[in-house]
């Protein structure tokens, strides 16, 4: 009787135990190493050593080529979709799985907190709540690369999801899954992989990272 009063009863626990499982198999999806492993496998080089602040599919890209950026890529977008899947049916939580299959894929235990960007993660995990920001999100790089600025066209795109999300109609269901994937992309642009603020370095040095994904002076 004692844990019907305090706990809401054995259903409830378990119902708490089962939440609580899915959302760190969403983290565990999110910090699979597809591209550190692909890499590996295509071409022997850990990316960890050659590009440590972003174990992504460029990173393949630039390792192995064409093929195992593809493959990277898909990998990474399917860890989005597979997570807000997991996180079921009646999906009550989905933003609290995308936030966290995001910041696996970019804070990733299985490779001692690198990781990559978020993007394809988040893509995927866009894909199951609302199909056009997937759309939205993967436009910037693209176009970004295409101007040779990839980390500004895709602040860029992100800043237009947002942007879309506060003023659409559906706001009060869409905004919080876009919320919940662009807080662990933003925070891995200005943070890294140490997740630390640096008391020495300009607020302007942070800034310049949000919008252009690098150090002009090439440190943090
Ligand atoms: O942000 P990521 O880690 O999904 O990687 C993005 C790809 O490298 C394409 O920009």
């Amino acid at each position: 009787m004692a844990d019907t009063v305090v706990f809401g009863g054995p259903t409830r626990v378990a119902g708490i135990g089962e939440g609580l499982w899915r959302v760190g198999c969403s983290f565990l999806i999110g910090a699979l190493p597809s591209a550190h492993l692909v890499a590996k496998c295509a071409s022997g080089v850990d990316l960890r050593a050659v590009h440590p602040e972003s174990v992504s599919a460029t990173g393949a890209y630039r390792a192995a080529g064409l093929a195992p950026f593809l493959i990277v890529s898909a990998l990474d977008v399917a860890k989005g979709y597979v997570a807000i899947r997991l996180a079921g049916r009646g999906r009550r939580s989905p933003a609290l799985h995308a936030a966290l299959v995001v910041a696996g894929h970019n804070w990733s235990p299985f490779l001692q907190g690198a990781g990559g960007r978020g993007i394809t993660p988040a893509i995927g995990a866009l894909l199951c709540t609302d199909w056009k920001g997937a759309v939205v999100i993967l436009s910037g790089p693209g176009l970004g690369y295409a101007c040779r600025e990839t980390g500004l066209g895709s602040f860029a795109s992100q800043l237009l999801l947002l942007s879309v999300a506060l003023v659409s109609r559906k706001r009060r269901s869409a905004l919080p899954s876009v919320a919940a994937v662009l807080v662990p992309i933003w925070a891995k642009r200005i943070l890294g992989n140490e997740l630390e603020v640096h008391a020495d370095l300009p607020v302007a040095r942070y800034v310049e990272r949000l919008l252009y994904d690098r150090d002009s002076a090439g440190t943090g």
